[in-house]
């Protein structure tokens, strides 16, 4: 039996993705310990039901207690204030990280109450469902998918690797990135498209009201996996598109004047361009399957 990678992992908020990682760090062996601590009563008996952790409460700091590593699993609104809530109790050594769908705003919310001494490094694992809560984790999720690092300029670089390591011990792949620049990308795969799903099942729905529900019987395929997508959490999604403000605008921006592009060929018929983006845009899906499977 080799030795797991850290004694004591503590996960704060244990949704979707803590408690995912409760059941592959406890699959990969890579803890001794794993406990958590969520803000609601309800929350923390539903994850000691279904066993996710050794021991789930409601006490943030006093679950970090000789934790050597700490995973904050919460919506990116409500990062800044659990780091402040568990700095004092946080172990001099221990790592600190984060999973946050925006980097950027994380680290500025979370950074200035972490104690010296503690390794910070946010990271991001770009897998997830439209489901939440601890009912909704499981030990898969991770498995061939990619988990990004954002370490700061000062990151100690054993703790950045340690971490990396923990992330494979997941399942996952991994790569690093700067925070910015980590937004700006996810701005486009990830967030754009939430809000277009967001944007659309509500306008179907509003639709729906004047056409006797016909757009919502008859919803055909592309509509249907819309849905799947505007069936995210609210709350975190809402800590998105707050903490993601501006990369989200201006790819909101380039994205609306491409929607007038083809509004427009669509009035004068121009089926050429449609045609040719069309065409363009299928390439792109079979290249990123070909990738995938590469
Ligand atoms: N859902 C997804 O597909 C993905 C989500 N993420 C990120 O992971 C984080 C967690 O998301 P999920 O697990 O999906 O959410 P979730 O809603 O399933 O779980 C969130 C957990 O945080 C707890 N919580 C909420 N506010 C809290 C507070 N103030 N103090 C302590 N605990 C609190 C909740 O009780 C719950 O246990 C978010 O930051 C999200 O951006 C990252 C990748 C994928
Ligand atoms: O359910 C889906 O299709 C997702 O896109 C899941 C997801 C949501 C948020 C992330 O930051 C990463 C992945």
């Amino acid at each position: 039996m080799t030795k797991p990678l850290f004694n004591k992992i503590a996960l704060i908020g244990i949704g979707l993705i803590g408690g995912s990682i409760a059941l592959a760090a406890r699959r990969g062996g890579l803890a001794n310990k794993i406990v958590a601590a969520t803000r609601s009563e309800e929350t923390a008996a539903t994850a000691n039901r279904l066993k996710l952790v050794d021991h789930c409460g409601t006490d943030l700091a006093a679950a970090c207690q000789d934790a050597d590593l700490v995973i904050v699993c919460t919506p990116v609104g409500a990062c800044g204030e659990a780091a402040r809530v568990i700095a004092p109790s946080l172990k001099p050594g221990c790592i600190v990280s984060d999973v946050g769908s925006v980097k950027q705003a994380v680290v500025d919310a979370m950074q200035p109450h972490l104690p010296a001494g503690v390794h910070f490094v946010p990271a991001h694992p770009v897998a997830g469902t439209e489901n939440s809560g601890p009912e909704a984790g499981f030990a898969e999720l991770f498995d061939g998918r990619w988990t990004i690092l954002t370490p700061l300029p000062d990151s100690d670089p054993a703790a950045v690797d340690k971490l990396d390591a923990f992330w494979k011990g997941l399942g996952s792949l991994t790569d690093r990135l700067d925070p910015a620049g980590h937004d700006r990308i996810l701005a486009i795969t990830s967030h754009l498209p939430h809000l277009i799903a967001y944007t659309i099942v509500g306008t179907a729905d509003d639709l729906a009201g004047h056409l006797n529900s016909e757009v919502l019987r008859f919803a055909a395929g592309g509509f249907r996996d819309f849905t799947r997508i505007a069936a995210s959490d609210p709350t975190m999604w809402r800590d998105v598109f707050l903490n993601n403000r501006e990369a989200v605008l201006e790819v909101l921006a380039r994205f609306q004047e491409d929607l007038f592009y083809l509004q427009r060929a669509i009035r004068w018929g121009e089926g050429d361009k449609l045609f040719d983006l069309f065409t363009r845009t299928r390439e792109i899906r079979r290249a990123l399957i070909h990738l995938n499977q590469a």
